[in-house]
């Protein structure tokens, strides 16, 4: 048992410092401060290795593991993956609980002392609607965020109850209270007049919902927007995830399931990026 620790020890050894050749290599170019990720085939990998429902979500969390390790060791700050969305509470309940049962357990291994939270100092965000979790996720998703709200090295977004629909009606919804507390407090101190009837200025630019009001509002306001976004299992689509965020991101589908993912499709996408980067950047300065 020893010796074959002692092994594995030496491979990992190996192959971090190779990981850190190629690095040194693409850090030449314009390293992505964030990147996304769809993790989009699970199921479909269970199904193709004849494993049992719920092993292809616990591949996929090795697989995420292993790219958030690649990630933070290329120096991108930012990860953010779609791990449940609003539509995915439609499946059948016991998919669904399996998935906040695999999600709770993660999350508590994640608190570990020895866990890649703190080999990385990770600060976590739990991204979305968390009232629709159930109570024991909800307070496991807490839980974390408290944890690691001092950790300041790099950032894990983990999207769960999302939808970016859901995301936008929040922002718009909390936007419009703002302004109406404002408008509240104004008339009943008294030097407002009658702001809510008709003697309020529409045209009235401190009671305007502006774009930066709704931006502030969003769940992802805690992030840059996403240089890359990544799908797996070669869809096309963006399947409701940060629609709002993504207009400058370089789009990847590479046909590997979720858990097939690896450092070389990591490699792939940021050599492509930094091809394409200067057109994106000249792109994001014309808005
Ligand atoms: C703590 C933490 C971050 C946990 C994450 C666990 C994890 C990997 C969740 C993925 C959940 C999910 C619905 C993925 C989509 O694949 P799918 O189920 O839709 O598979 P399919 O595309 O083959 O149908």
């Amino acid at each position: 048992m020893k010796s074959l620790n002692r092994i594995n020890g030496f491979f990992g050894k190996l192959g971090y410092v190779f990981r850190k050749c190629i690095f040194h290599v693409l850090s030449v170019g314009p390293i992505p401060t964030h990147i996304a990720f769809i993790m989009d085939g699970n199921r479909r990998y269970a199904r193709k290795l004849n494993l049992k429902e719920g092993s292809g979500h616990r591949a996929g969390f090795s697989a995420l593991m292993s790219m958030l390790k690649y990630c933070y060791e290329l120096g991108v700050k930012y990860v953010t993956v779609y791990a449940f969305s609003v539509d995915n509470f439609n499946r059948s309940p016991e998919e669904v609980q399996s998935v906040m049962d695999l999600m709770q357990e993660k999350i508590e291994e994640l608190l570990m002392q020895e866990s890649i939270v703190n080999s990385f100092g990770i600060r976590l965000h739990f991204i979305g609607n968390l009232k629709l979790l159930n109570e024991t996720t909800r307070a496991a998703a807490e839980k974390a965020m408290t944890a690691t709200a001092k950790n300041d090295n790099v950032v894990l977004l983990i999207c769960v109850a999302y939808s970016s629909t859901d995301e936008i009606t929040h922002a718009v919804q909390e936007s419009c209270r703002e302004k109406l507390c404002k408008i509240q407090e104004l008339e009943s101190s008294g030097s407002g007049g009658d702001l809510i009837g008709v003697d309020y200025n529409e045209n009235d630019q401190e009671f305007a919902i502006k774009l930066s009001d709704i931006e502030r509002h969003m769940y992802m306001s805690v992030s840059p927007e996403p240089d890359i976004l990544v799908r797996t299992s070669g869809a096309y689509r963006l399947s409701n995830f940060l629609l709002w965020q993504t207009t400058h991101s370089y789009l990847y589908s590479p046909v590997a399931l979720w858990p097939e993912i690896s450092f070389w499709h990591l490699v792939w996408v940021v050599l492509n990026f930094q091809h394409v980067q200067p057109t994106l950047e000249k792109r994001k300065k014309l808005v």
